[in-house]
């Protein structure tokens, strides 16, 4: 049963502190890590995300030698972990829901059997489940992938390149998308020992040893940008949002840069930052979502509420994530009248000349985290709105319908 929450137009607070969970793609990689690492590296904060109790739940099961391990909707752990047990030698079958049965993984596959593993498919060619058949024997460090479907291929080989015998030198075709997932991985390797070079489109990574670490994760920066669009929406509130840091590993933390255009103000602080509306200063420009596509439908939902007929770029991956964003956002965009309409290639453009806000709506989420928290800041303009399904935060936020009645939303 996943209900729906009907949340009523309220009077939210002035000032209030939100305390975000751990960041999901730090976690799922410091999870790996620790893992290869046997022990030697230790996690502080811990995401409370379902993404991560579910790939955590996995490696803490791993000495039982299960046969299939079901990821359910985690892009992270699919990936991750399909080279985590190629490299192990395990014989194993990763397979999860229906939709990342439709989300490619032929990319990482080709590039673990160039590098040795024996992999097959189990249901359709480059799509999960996937069946890793036993022995690794690495035949060569040399891979040329392919840099623009997902970023979470190269993070896995990355992850797994320090334990293999030859290491792995990736040699990058096209242009990379996600890139500061990608500069995450290595810096978070690199803070327990793990060392690379970076050249153009080379990245590698030779056989090392991890090195004794304490890794803490830092607050989910995407998980923020749901607070930013309700300050965005608001008069002049105010949100504190403790630990989280200016110069961050996840590339999520630009949308202090681009909720500046909405009026919001971070102010960075020793122990977090304050985001606050000063003013209404939006001048509609072209947004990149390339570096990251997790902020995209927050701030496309936001725009649509405030009129803003800005453009988008960058969007072409939302199509392959836990829905299909794209389709998703135009259909519950055009219920308050607003079109997002592709003008040229990757290139979006909102028309909000005939949006009519109603005073009730329903919203469907997709099985998508980021549908339900993008639409909830409608609340702020619309009297009642149904979200459906409305447990999917969970997948990366579990208590967000907590935080948002502790911001004086009206939440059934
Ligand atoms: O590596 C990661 O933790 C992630 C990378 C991104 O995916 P893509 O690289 O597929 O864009 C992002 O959308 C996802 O939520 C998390
Ligand atoms: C795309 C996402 O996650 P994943 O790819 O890890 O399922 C997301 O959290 O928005």
């Amino acid at each position: 049963m996943n209900p729906s929450v009907i949340i009523k137009k309220s009077q939210i607070s002035a000032e209030e502190t939100i305390n975000l969970t751990g960041s999901k793609s730090e976690s799922n990689r410091a999870l790996i890590i620790s893992a290869l690492s046997k022990g030697k590296v230790i996690i502080k904060n811990l995401s409370s995300a379902a993404d991560t109790v579910t790939l955590n739940g996995i490696l803490n099961h791993e000495n039982e030698h299960p046969k299939v391990v079901n990821v359910g909707p985690t892009g992270t752990a699919m990936r991750f972990l399909t080279a985590y047990f190629s490299l192990k030698g395990e014989k194993i079958e990763i397979t999860g829901s229906d939709r990342m049965k439709q989300r490619p993984i032929g990319t990482l596959v080709d590039a673990l059997r160039t590098l040795g593993a024996d992999i097959s498919y189990q249901e359709e060619d480059g799509f999960p489940p996937v069946l890793i058949n036993g022995a690794f024997d690495q035949k060569t460090a040399h891979i040329l992938i392919r840099g623009d479907i997902s970023s979470q291929f190269l993070t896995a080989l990355l992850l797994v390149a320090s334990s293999l015998p030859q290491g792995v030198d990736l040699e990058i075709m096209d242009e990379l998308t996600s890139k500061p997932y990608v500069e995450m991985t290595l810096s978070m390797l690199k803070q327990c020992g793990i060392n690379h070079t970076w050249e153009k489109d080379n990245i590698a990574i030779l056989p090392q040893q991890f090195q004794p670490t304490t890794l803490t994760i830092e607050p989910d920066w995407s998980a923020a940008s749901y607070w930013y669009s309700v300050v965005a929406l608001s008069e002049n509130a105010k949100v504190h949002l403790p630990n989280l840091k200016k110069n961050s590993l996840q590339g999520d933390s630009e949308i202090a840069e681009i909720m500046s255009l909405f009026g919001v103000e971070t102010i960075y602080h020793e122990n977090g930052v304050t985001i606050e509306k000063v003013g209404n200063e939006i001048k509609p420009q072209l947004l990149d979502f390339k570096e990251c596509p997790d902020l995209a439908q927050t701030v496309i939902v936001c725009s649509a509420l405030l009129c803003k007929e800005f453009s988008f770029s960058g969007l072409e991956t939302l199509k392959i994530k836990e829905t299909n964003r794209i389709f998703a956002l135009q259909t519950e965009l055009a219920k308050i009248g607003a079109k997002l309409i592709e003008t040229q290639a990757d290139v979006y453009q909102l028309d909000c000349e005939l949006v009519n806000i109603p005073s009730q709506i329903t919203v469907a989420t997709y099985e998508d985290h980021r549908m339900a928290m993008a639409f909830a800041p409608m609340a702020m303009m619309i009297d009642k709105v149904t979200i459906e399904e409305a447990k999917v935060v969970e997948k990366s936020y579990p208590h967000f319908w907590e935080d948002f009645k502790k911001i004086g939303f009206d939440v059934k």
